[in-house]
């Protein structure tokens, strides 16, 4: 297996490359196939296009096709053998094509011609064989030259083969056998039991009959008995929908939500996506199986669907998608990209139906999938219009769809960041607001398009600004009143850039609110380097960068009994760690997480506190 030698020219001897076969095999072993087993999907891919060579065969030659042109593998342990009932090789076709690594007899003019026939067409998967043997024995008898004599190749893993010819009767009929002696290292792919195993792996969707004999005497079973579910015909659609999920559950291992059946004549796609019946991490893609001319390429497939749809796992098989030399991924080209658009689109169509026609299937597709579909709804229009309702989000009604909770409150007020949400969901839900928790990936968007469906529900930011507005003042007395704790504690919160608020509000229980965006605090911190800096260059860049800098604010509540008597401490050391504890309360509370200082202002003031309570008591 060298390739041909090139004439000497008259600048010097030209040389004609070597090919270190072993080298070769070592690559395509390690670099290019998953696995050894890949041999037999090769095997199997040479007779089957073998047998589609001999359909294209002039009529003369084709009327000798046997009744039934097959393919039969055999397996003892000892022999690995594939017999086709296919085109055959002459001679000549075997030095060409057997012999010459990188040639292939399916190599077209036109990319769409070879796509269109043939599975092969690099002219190396025979390689594949040498993963599993030393050894390859091809026996061959040309269909298109009926009168050739039959030809008898081995090829050797070092590089070297030896061809002969033999008479008729070594092979009656044209088609070709090839033989493996496997070595020992590889019995693990080539036992009788494996083989069939990767024979109704690889097959189970070809066309052409495909038999196995594990030599044992018993006739042969066949491999592909049965054509592909959705190639059957059923006596009802129900029987039909059983059908594939059935299917689907044996590929897949999970019984599917809902089968959806797809089916693009434009490149002869025909197959199912299964709806997994439990939520899948947002992102998550799920490899799809795919088949070309029904020979199982890739169970790993994620090209075949856009990044959205990770809520289905699909088995296909397509006429003219394009494998790369690995056959384990597709090219990615503009069939692939025609062929996952038009995909999309199918599923599109399936929500779209089960929005229309099947609640029930719906609330159980959102319950699974509603992450999904937010991902979709986003950039898609038509989703969005018609799930938007439907989706679930967390408010201050706890988790609800957005259509509810937009027929209870006319005006949505959403919430930049979970951290919001939080710190203020209890008051604003006693304040009778109705917010919604934005801070999850694509909610605040999808919120605020709310209107686009529903013209009649207003939609708005909540900053914690406007929440402060919709507390209730104290009257004036009582501010005067607790003016003298209010400055001390502001005093002690400076640190933390808080100024200190009385206000009342629900529920009575909540002692302090502390209000701080996440905005808010990048300000402080932007503020503080740029003090720090003063004078350097990046002082001056982050000064220039400063707005006025927001504060936070602690807001106590004059309706909580413990604020009530807080306000009233004279004594100083006692009046700030109050304010401190109060402080730390509610910053434990808005349950973001806490800065090194604020931790050991809580425990200072803890201890503190139990200090005071101890010495009180002694
Ligand atoms: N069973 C067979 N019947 C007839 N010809 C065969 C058979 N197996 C192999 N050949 C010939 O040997 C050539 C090389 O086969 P090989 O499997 O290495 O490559 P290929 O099928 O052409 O392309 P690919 O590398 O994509 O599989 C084929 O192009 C074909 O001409």
């Amino acid at each position: 297996m060298t390739l041909p030698d090139a004439p000497s020219g008259p600048l010097g001897a030209d040389r004609t490359f070597q090919v270190d076969l072993r080298g070769l095999v070592d690559l395509l072993s390690h670099h290019l196939y998953s696995s050894p087993r890949v041999y037999l999907r090769e095997l199997l891919q040479n007779a089957v296009d073998a047998l589609t060579a001999r359909r294209q065969l002039t009529p003369a030659a084709a009327a000798a096709v046997p009744a039934a042109p097959g393919i039969r593998l055999y397996a003892d342990g000892g022999v690995v053998r594939v017999e086709d009932d296919g085109v055959g090789l002459t001679e000549a076709d075997v030095h060409s094509f057997l012999a010459t690594i990188g040639r292939s007899s399916k190599r077209a003019d036109s990319i769409a011609q070879q796509r269109a026939d043939f599975i092969g067409q690099f002219g190396i998967g025979l390689l594949s064989c040498f993963l599993v043997a030393d050894e390859i024995h091809v026996l061959s008898r040309s269909a298109r030259t009926p009168d050739a004599p039959v030809v008898e190749w081995r090829g050797r893993g070092d590089g070297r083969y030896t061809v002969r010819t033999l008479p008729a009767s070594a092979r009656p009929r044209p088609g070709t056998t090839v033989t493996l002696t496997p070595r020992a290292d590889a019995a693990e792919w080539t036992r009788p039991s494996q083989v069939h195993a990767l024979a109704r792996h690889f097959g189970s969707l070809l066309r052409h009959p495909v038999s196995f004999d594990d030599g044992s005497g018993a006739p042969a079973v066949p491999v592909n008995p049965e054509p592909a579910p959705w190639a059957q015909a059923y006596p009802t659609p129900g029987a039909r929908s059983r059908a594939l999920a059935a299917y689907g559950e044996e590929v897949f291992g999970f019984t599917p939500l809902d089968t959806i059946e797809l089916d693009l004549p434009a490149v002869g796609l025909k197959g199912i996506a299964c709806v997994l019946p439990e939520t899948v991490p947002a992102g998550r893609r799920h490899g799809h199986r795919v088949h070309v001319k029904g020979m199982l390429l890739s169970e790993q497939a994620e090209e075949i669907l856009p990044e959205w749809a990770f809520f289905v796992r699909c088995v296909v098989d397509a006429e003219a998608l394009r494998p790369t030399a690995s056959r384990e991924s597709l090219y990615e080209d503009d069939t692939l990209a025609a062929v996952r658009e038009a995909l999309a689109e199918r599923l599109r169509a399936w929500i779209a139906r089960a929005a229309a026609s099947d609640p029930d299937l719906l609330g159980r597709f959102l319950q699974a999938h509603h992450l999904a579909v937010k991902s979709l709804a986003v950039h898609d229009d038509e989703i969005l219009r018609m799930l938007l309702p439907w989706l679930p989000f967390e408010t201050t009604d706890g988790h609800t769809t957005l259509d509810e909770f937009a027929r209870t409150h006319r005006t949505v007020l959403v919430t930049s960041s979970v951290e919001e949400f939080r710190q203020v969901a209890a008051i604003a839900s006693a304040a009778g607001l109705g917010v919604v928790n934005g801070g999850y990936t694509y909610d605040r968007d999808l919120v605020h398009r709310l209107p686009e469906i529903r013209p009649e529900a207003t939609v708005a930011d909540l900053d914690p600004e406007t929440l402060t507005a919709h507390l209730d003042p104290v009257d004036r007395e009582t501010e005067l009143a607790a003016a003298a704790y209010l400055a001390r504690a502001r005093d002690a919160l400076a640190v933390f850039d808080c100024d200190v608020a009385l206000r009342t509000f629900q529920p009575a229980s909540a002692p302090a609110l502390l209000v701080d965006s996440r905005e808010a605090r990048h300000e402080r911190t932007r503020s503080q380097l740029a003090r720090e800096q003063q004078g350097g260059v990046w002082g001056d860049i982050l000064g220039a960068l400063r707005q006025e800098a927001p504060r936070a604010q602690l807001i106590l509540n004059q309706l909580n009994p413990l604020v009530r008597t807080a306000v009233t401490i004279d004594e100083p050391e006692l009046a700030r760690t109050s304010a401190e504890a109060l402080y730390g309360q509610a910053a434990m509370l808005s349950r973001r997480p806490l800065r090194p200082a604020e931790s050991s202002l809580i425990n200072r003031s803890f201890l503190d506190l139990l200090a005071h309570a101890l010495r009180k008591d002694s």
